[in-house]
């Protein structure tokens, strides 16, 4: 595209911003403006023109809104004003516990605390007053599970979207639906091993007495909804990954709940994304410093919730997000399926729409065991600089790391081979490889692990116009610019890069009136930050990679299996 067009580009969409802010001020003007001055008139007497200034003048300044993201490696919050600018942002790390290979827990006080700790943080930098913060939006990590009793206490840690203890319980729900193709119509997907059904299965079968304690089950950002506003209340993008959905016609398949002896008791209610689920209970309200005015919209799962802060609302535009998983998500007006079920088909967090995506589950994470684990975080060099120094030595090994290959699979892998046995390696190593070439290969696997699901989705006849990046790995240009590479497309980021805790800090803002619709708040508020275009020759040697990256995985399959029954003896 040429520099002329695309400043014709950003001058449309500024425009398009303009004119969507002044119907939103319009529109809140009309709403809000007109039964006041009559009220007005009628209590103030002569004195009516100031104190209605006054008080508009309060109305439109003061609409804050926060999003809260309970990610896997961290609490990540923000707090926005009604036009969508970020005022604040607040991150609180914690650790996810590994007791045996492949299995993967957190505690849900450790997300609990992260919110408290975040929301003071950005309530006390941004010095906005608590009143001001109209309603907040919640994502977070999905597939968890928070197993309650019935007094609300947690039974024992959650167990996380990528657990892969549960390949017992996939065999069994499948059996149960009555095959995988009776399953995919009841639920839209089939039985993987990250999702939540399975894990209350596994309870069943496997901890008898805490099963037996079981009074409900909640994601992980529905057990933090349910700390603020005393409710049990899911949204359809989260319950999609739950297995339990009826996906289609976003409400929950009694159908396979019933087929899996379980009590449809123990699930929340279901609602829209933006729709408001409570207000803030007494003790919510002064832990976290608000009010019991403040209202929690449904919110969305963090990759429906990354997609919205990425404006990916629409047919054309893909995002990837490359966090402790790797997401590549498409956004779709109908239910689409991928035949052979590599990609998920769940609910949007827009009203009425769905999306599919591709999951990879240890795409940032790779990065981290590579740096954190193996590197010991380049000894000396500050927590918070250890991914630019690492990433800064791998700079210089030219693309395609001199033909050494990894395999991200260091907790089994979903997309597109759905399988818990799946393991890492590197593959092709010479005596001319140094820790840059092994740190640039650990990138390029995991950016080959993304293409996997773009060729998926492109082979579906799915239109990809744009490529949007986001998450911890799309803040380092270098990646960036693999991706764009790797993907043989042009890569945008945005100006907020907290892409699922701004899309929910968004749908609060749509929930509370501010944006006629979720679409509408897009538009209103996002914007593009950056622009990576494809370097011909980097691409060229990836395109000649690829195809050996996606054959490894078929070769080494029997042998990663029996490594995997040999770790886990
Ligand atoms: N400066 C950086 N350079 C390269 N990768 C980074 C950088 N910062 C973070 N990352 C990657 O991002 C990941 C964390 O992403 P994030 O979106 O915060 O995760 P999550 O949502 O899973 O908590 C890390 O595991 C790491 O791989
Ligand atoms: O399993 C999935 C989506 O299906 C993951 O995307 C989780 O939702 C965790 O995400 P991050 O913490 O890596 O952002």
């Amino acid at each position: 595209m040429t520099s002329q067009t695309l400043n014709e580009k950003r001058e449309m969409a500024t425009q398009q911003q303009q004119y969507d802010l002044t119907n939103y001020i319009t529109v809140r003007f009309v709403r809000n403006a007109v039964p006041r001055f009559v009220q007005y008139t009628q209590s103030y007497g002569k004195s009516f023109v100031t104190n209605f200034v006054f008080s508009l003048r309060l109305e439109q300044i003061m609409s804050y809104y926060l999003g809260i993201d309970i990610g896997t490696s961290g609490t990540k919050t923000l707090l926005i004003d009604q036009a969508g600018k970020v005022i604040a942002e607040a991150n609180a790390e914690y650790p996810m516990h590994q007791p045996k290979p492949g299995w993967t827990e957190q505690d849900p006080e450790d997300w609990w605390n992260g919110t408290v700790k975040t929301v003071r943080a950005v309530m006390k930098s941004s010095k906005v007053k608590p009143a001001d913060v109209k309603a907040i939006g919640l994502s977070g990590q999905m597939h968890g599970s928070v197993f309650l009793d019935k007094n609300d206490k947690v039974i024992r840690n959650a167990l996380l979207w990528n657990d892969q203890r549960t390949a017992a319980e996939c065999d069994e729900i499948t059996t149960a639906a009555g095959g995988r193709k009776s399953l995919v119509k009841m639920v839209a997907n089939p039985a993987l091993t990250g999702f939540q059904a399975p894990k209350i299965l596994w309870l069943r079968n496997n901890e008898k007495r805490n099963f037996d304690k079981l009074a409900k089950v909640l994601l992980p950002k529905d057990d933090i909804r349910r700390r603020l506003t005393g409710g049990y209340v899911t949204e359809v993008s989260d319950a999609s990954g739950t297995l339990l959905l009826d996906v289609v016609n976003r409400k929950w398949s009694t159908q396979l709940i019933s087929k899996l002896g379980l009590d449809a008791n123990l699930l929340p209610s279901v609602v829209e994304s933006h729709e408001v689920t409570g207000t803030l209970t007494a003790d919510a309200a002064k832990t976290l410093g608000l009010t019991t005015a403040c209202k929690v919209v449904g919110g969305a799962g963090d990759c429906a919730a990354g997609a919205v802060g990425n404006g990916v609302v629409k047919t054309g535009v893909l995002s990837t997000s490359i966090g402790t998983s790797g997401v590549m998500f498409v956004h779709s007006d109908q239910p689409q399926y991928d035949a052979d079920g590599r990609l998920h088909t769940f609910c949007h967090a827009v009203d009425g729409k769905w999306h599919m995506m591709g999951v990879n589950l240890t795409s940032g994470g790779s990065l981290q065991w590579w740096v954190d684990s193996v590197l010991q975080g380049l000894t000396g060099i500050p927590k918070s600089k250890r991914y630019d120094a690492a990433t800064d030595e791998a700079q210089s090994v030219a693309a395609g790391s001199d033909g050494l290959i990894f395999l991200p699979y260091l907790n089994g892998e979903r997309t597109p081979h759905g399988d818990p046995n799946a393991r890492g390696s590197f593959v092709g190593m010479n005596l001319t490889h140094t820790r840059g070439h092994m740190t640039r290969s650990v990138m390029e696997g995991i950016t080959f692990a993304l293409r996997d699901s773009l060729e998926i989705i492109t082979s579906m006849g799915v239109p990809v116009k744009q490529v949007r990046a986001s998450g911890g790995g799309s803040k380092n240009p270098m990646w960036r610019q693999m991706q764009s590479d790797v993907f043989g497309k042009k890569v945008t980021t945005l100006e907020v890069e907290q892409g699922p805790a701004f899309g929910v800090a968004l749908l609060a803002a749509v929930g509370d009136g501010t944006f006629k619709s979720i679409e509408q708040a897009c538009s209103a508020t996002i914007k593009v930050a950056d622009e990576t275009k494809v370097d011909r020759a980097a691409a060229k040697k990836y395109d000649q990679l690829f195809p050996i990256y996606r054959d490894l995985y078929g070769n080494l399959k029997e042998s990663m299996t029996k490594l995997a029954e040999y770790q886990s003896a």
